[in-house]
C-alpha cells in the first residue's frame, strides 16, 4: 500500500498526460449533471458505479404466498443505474426503499439533514467517435497501437451509449490495463539450485547496474547470499558503480580489468559464487547494442562458460528496460530475444516519463513475466510488479 502511494506519485506524467487528455475528450460532448454527494463522505465528485456490460435483469418482486397475514409493501422498481440516485445509494449503504427514492426527494432530503452537498459532474456518451479519441490517447501515452485499440474495445464492450465521467473512465481503464498485465505480473523465480545464476541484460544506461544493486539489497535483506559479477569490463565506469551498489547492499563485486574478457571473469565469478556457497549469482553485461554480431557471441560464450560449470545455468535472463525510451523497448524485447534467452522484463525510471503505456504493451504484445518495476535512483526504488496498482498509477485511479 505504501508503494502504491509513492508509485502514483512518480508516475504522475504518466497519470497527468492521460488525465489531461480525459478531461479534454469527456469535456468535448460531455454534459453537466447535478449529483448529491453525503457530507461526510469525502468522495470524487462522481463516483458512480462504472456502467456494466450487461444490463442487470429487473428483479422481478415474486409475489410470495405469505402464511402470515402481514401486507408487505413492495419497493417501487429500481431507478436506471446511472442516475445520482443510486450513486447516493451506493455511498449510503445497501439499497433500500427509502434510498430508492427519486433524486430530488432525495437531494432534498439530504438538505434538510444537512447531509447532501449537490455537485456537477460532466459525463459523455461513450460512442465511436469517442473512442476513436480515447484509442489516440493512449498512442500517446506510448501504450502502442494494437494495445490501445485492445483497451479501448474491451472498455467499450457493453457501455456504447452509456454516460461516463472522467473518474468513471479511469476506472475502467484501469480494470482494462490490469487484465491485460495480470498474466505477466510475475516474481523473478527463486529455486534450490546453488547458485542460481542470473544473467542480467539490457542497453546501456538502461538501468542494469542500479537494478542489480536493488535486487542484491532485496536478496540480502531477505537472507540470501550474494555475489555480483561486473561483467561490463569494457566500461571502467561500469564496474566502479557497480562495486558502490555492492557495497551499499552489503554484497561482494567481482572485477576484471578494463578490457578482459567477460566470459573469463563469468567464469571466475561462477567458482567464487559455488566456493562460498552463495545462493545468487548475478552477472551484469555490456549493452553495445551498435555491434549486435560482438554482443551476441559475448553473451553466448557468457553462458557457455558458465554451463561448464552449471549445465542449466543461467537460470534467469533478465533484460533491463528503460521506460523513457517508451515504444522504442518493443523493439528492443526482440533485439534481445535473438541475443539471449530473456525469461523476464524489468522496466526502470517509470517516474519521470510519461511513457509508462509501453509496459502495458509489452505485457501484451511478448507475454514475457514482468519480475519488478524502477521508479527511483535510491535502493529502495524497486518494487515487484503490480498489475492492479501499476494500471490505477498510470491513469491516475484511485
Ligand atoms: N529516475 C530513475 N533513474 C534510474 C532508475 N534506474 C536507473 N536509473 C538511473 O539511470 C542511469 C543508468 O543506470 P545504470 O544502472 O548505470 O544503467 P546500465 O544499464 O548499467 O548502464 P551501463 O552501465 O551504461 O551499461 C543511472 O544514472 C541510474 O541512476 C529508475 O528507476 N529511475
Amino acid at each position: 500500500m505504501a508503494f502504491f502511494k509513492k508509485l502514483k506519485e512518480r508516475m504522475f506524467k504518466s497519470s497527468s498526460k492521460i488525465d489531461e487528455g480525459l478531461d479534454a475528450i469527456v469535456n468535448d460532448g460531455g454534459e453537466e449533471e447535478e449529483v448529491v454527494t453525503e457530507a461526510l463522505a469525502h468522495t470524487q465528485p462522481a463516483p458512480n458505479p462504472i456502467p456494466e456490460p450487461e444490463p442487470e435483469p429487473e428483479p422481478e418482486p415474486e409475489p410470495e404466498p405469505e402464511p402470515e397475514p402481514e401486507p408487505e409493501p413492495e419497493p417501487e422498481p429500481e431507478p436506471s443505474v446511472s442516475t445520482p440516485v443510486k450513486f447516493d445509494v451506493d455511498l449510503a449503504g445497501p439499497l433500500t426503499e427509502e434510498s430508492a427514492a427519486p433524486t430530488e426527494k432525495k437531494g432534498l432530503l439530504g438538505r434538510l439533514f444537512g447531509g447532501g452537498e449537490a455537485k456537477t459532474v460532466i459525463r459523455r456518451t461513450l460512442d465511436d467517435e469517442m473512442l476513436e479519441q480515447l484509442e489516440e490517447l493512449l498512442i500517446t501515452a506510448d501504450m502502442g497501437v494494437e494495445t490501445a485499440l485492445r483497451v479501448t474495445a474491451n472498455m467499450a464492450e457493453g457501455r456504447l451509449g452509456k454516460k461516463l465521467s472522467v473518474v468513471e473512465i479511469k476506472q475502467l481503464m484501469a480494470q482494462e490495463v490490469a487484465q491485460i498485465m495480470e498474466p505477466v505480473a510475475r516474481p523473478m523465480p527463486l529455486y534450490a539450485k546453488k547458485p542460481q545464476v542470473v544473467l542480467v541484460v539490457g542497453v546501456n544506461g538502461a538501468g542494469k547496474t542500479t537494478t542489480i544493486g536493488k535486487l542484491a539489497s532485496q536478496f540480502r535483506a531477505a537472507g540470501k547470499k550474494v555475489v555480483i559479477a561486473a561483467g561490463d569490463t569494457f566500461r571502467a565506469a561500469a564496474v566502479e558503480q557497480l562495486q558502490v551498489w555492492g557495497d551499499r547492499a552489503g554484497v561482494p563485486v567481482l572485477t576484471a580489468p578494463e578490457g578482459s574478457d567477460p566470459a573469463s571473469l563469468a567464469f571466475d565469478a561462477m567458482t567464487k559464487a559455488q566456493e562460498d556457497g552463495a545462493d545468487l549469482l548475478m552477472i551484469d553485461t555490456a549493452g553495445r547494442l551498435q555491434n549486435r554480431t560482438d554482443l551476441m557471441e559475448e553473451l553466448s560464450k557468457i553462458v557457455r562458460v558458465i554451463r561448464k560449470k552449471d549445465p542449466d545455468a543461467p537460470h534467469n535472463t533478465l533484460l533491463v528496460l528503460d521506460a523513457t525510451t517508451g515504444q522504442n523497448a518493443v523493439q528492443q524485447v526482440k533485439v534481445f530475444q535473438e541475443l539471449a534467452d530473456v525469461s523476464g522484463l524489468v522496466m526502470t525510471k517509470l517516474d519521470g516519463t510519461a511513457k509508462g503505456g509501453v509496459l502495458v504493451a509489452l505485457a501484451d504484445k511478448f507475454g514475457l513475466p514482468i519480475h519488478a518495476i524502477g521508479v527511483g535512483e535510491q535502493i529502495d526504488d524497486l518494487a515487484p510488479f503490480d498489475p492492479e496498482e501499476f494500471a490505477a498509477a498510470l491513469v491516475g485511479a484511485e
